[in-house]
């Protein structure tokens, strides 16, 4: 349950350990006073912010992320700020970065990858439902829950732990679909099927242990806007009939979230859950 308190400030929290630092501020494991409700705390420094001309996008990330509730996006609680700070209460994933994890396993298992693309586009059904898109679902902006659920926390800044990461250009780069790499190719505006196209991006790196396009900036260019991919056979065939269906160039012809939802690959793997539940 949250709290609802009465007004927010920062005396009200106990600080804890630092979480993970970035660009424009940190992120501290903390803990409301009254309640011991655990939570994670960010911390964006305005002077920063303005400069990097960024006011109106933490704004519409806070307005978007606080009205959001589903069990696989990462909840705002609340805001608050001072005279230098922005602090915003976020939900504490337990059990910290999916790219840490995928980075330890070098790829995920297809019982493990099927669970995880099954929560994502769980998420993103709920997204597109309430017209939010675009939420640039690489593994650098996935956080894990203490079940080991997965929960999309990439509204606005992700945060970058001290170890190398991927530079966030070329993790863009990766993710990007072919109507956003080529605008020329399609005159209307990006849609939700953006999130389709980045769903396969994840798929595929989730099972391979890297990006299908991955590559020099300019070629991971030219590789998207031709969809030239190989998928290793080591995939089994029902992952790599799903991922076919998901990396499609033309965006209208791409599998919806329903049907990947009732895809056999997923109800192969998810079923088995259920069925593990129940006995
Ligand atoms: C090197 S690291 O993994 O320790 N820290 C990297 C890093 C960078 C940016 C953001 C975070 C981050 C943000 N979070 C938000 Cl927002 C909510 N919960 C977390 C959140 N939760 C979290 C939970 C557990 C852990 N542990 C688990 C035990 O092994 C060490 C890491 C880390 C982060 N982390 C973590």
């Amino acid at each position: 349950k949250q709290p609802v308190p009465k007004e927010l400030h920062l005396g009200m929290f106990e600080i804890g350990r630092p979480l993970g630092k970035g660009k424009f501020g940190r992120v501290y494991l903390a803990r409301e006073r009254e309640s011991g409700f655990v939570c994670a705390l960010k911390v964006l420094h305005k002077d920063e912010i303005r400069q990097g001309e960024v006011e109106k996008q933490v704004a519409r990330e806070i307005e978007i992320q606080s009205n959001l509730r589903h069990p696989n996006v990462l909840q705002l609680y609340g805001h608050f700020h001072d005279r230098k700070r922005i602090f915003l209460i976020l939900e504490y994933a337990g059990k910290g970065e999916l790219y840490k994890h995928l980075q330890r396993q070098d790829r995920f298992p297809e019982w493990k990858a099927a669970r995880y693309i099954a929560q994502m586009a769980s998420a993103l059904g709920y997204l597109h439902r309430k017209h939010v898109i675009h939420r640039d679902i690489k593994p650098e902006n996935i956080l894990v829950g203490l079940h080991g659920e997965l929960k999309m926390s990439d509204f606005g800044w992700s945060v970058h732990a001290p170890s190398g990461r991927r530079l966030t250009m070329c993790g863009t780069l990766d993710y990007l679909p072919p109507e956003m790499v080529d605008p020329k190719r399609s005159s209307k505006p990006y849609n939700d099927k953006v999130d389709i196209w980045a769903l396969g991006v994840l798929m595929y790196e989730f099972l391979v242990g890297r990006a299908p396009f991955e590559d020099t900036p300019n070629m991971t260019h030219r590789r998207i806007a031709k969809g030239d991919m190989s998928i290793p056979s080591f995939v089994s065939p029902e992952a790599t009939d799903l991922i076919k269906k998901l990396l499609i160039l033309d965006s209208d012809q791409r599998i919806s979230l329903e049907k990947v939802r009732q895809h056999p690959w997923i109800i192969k793997h998810c079923e088995s859950v259920a069925k593990q539940d129940k006995s």
